[in-house]
């Protein structure tokens, strides 16, 4: 469903943020993007999910080549994806609540069915008791579950998570890893960029300074 071929990713400025990448991931698979800091996650995370384009090279979504497409069409195919930021990007002046049921709004869902399905989303992360909180009001680990409900509230068929453990202690962090196996035990794509791996289970795909080190196709 996610095919890279060659792809090169070249930021304003000459920086070779990924450096001719290859590899194919399948529907249902579990996989984590490892490598240094600066070593190309991020960017790779970002072309999966259509927010940049590759400067060289094909990256297929489903077939369809992202680096060609009207922009026009973008935000539909990014409806594929639930992404959860570094940073978590949650709305501050808004309730927990409030935040998982955004994506709901922009599809056009609102009333009762929002309502079940954020309460839904909520529940999975362990953060029914929350929903009328204010994020500032929540630790760290719960702002990051937050941001995992509203990234999967929509019923993504990928999931996208941008060092999702990076500031959380230990024990949050294998809570987090668990939630996203069991996402993907139900068949949902799930990809993590995380500089520590650890002992994930799963596919790796390393990165070193652009260049795919581990996971390179035979
Ligand atoms: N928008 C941008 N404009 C210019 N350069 C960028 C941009 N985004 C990333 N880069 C550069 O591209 C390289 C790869 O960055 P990227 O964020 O993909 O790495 P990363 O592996 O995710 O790093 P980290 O683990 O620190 O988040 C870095 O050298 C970075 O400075």
């Amino acid at each position: 469903m996610i095919k890279f071929d060659k792809v090169t990713k070249r930021y304003p400025g000459g920086h070779e943020a990924l450096r001719s990448v290859t590899f194919e991931i399948a529907k249902g698979e579990l996989v984590y993007i490892t490598g240094h800091s600066g070593a190309g996650k991020s960017t790779l995370l970002k072309l999966i999910a259509a927010i940049e384009r590759p400067t060289t090279g094909t990256v297929l979504l489903n077939n369809q080549n992202i680096g060609t497409l009207r922009r026009a069409a973008l935000p539909y195919i990014r409806r594929n994806f639930g992404m959860i930021f570094q940073d978590h990007k949650l709305l501050y002046d808004r309730s927990a609540f409030d935040n998982v049921a955004l994506p709901l709004a922009i599809d056009g869902v609102a009333g009762r069915e929002a309502g079940k399905r954020v309460r839904a989303a909520l529940d999975k992360v362990g953060l029914l008791n929350r929903e009328k909180a204010m994020p500032i009001a929540l630790s760290g680990g719960e702002q990051q579950r937050l941001a995992i409900a509203r990234a999967i509230v929509s019923r993504p068929a990928v999931l996208v998570a941008d060092e999702p453990t990076g500031n959380l202690d230990s024990n949050y962090a294998h809570d987090i890893m668990a939630l996203f196996r069991s996402f993907n035990e139900v068949g949902v794509t799930v990809l993590v960029a995380t500089h520590d791996a650890g002992n994930a289970e799963g596919r790796l795909l390393h990165l070193d300074h652009g260049a795919l080190t581990e996971g390179v196709p035979a």
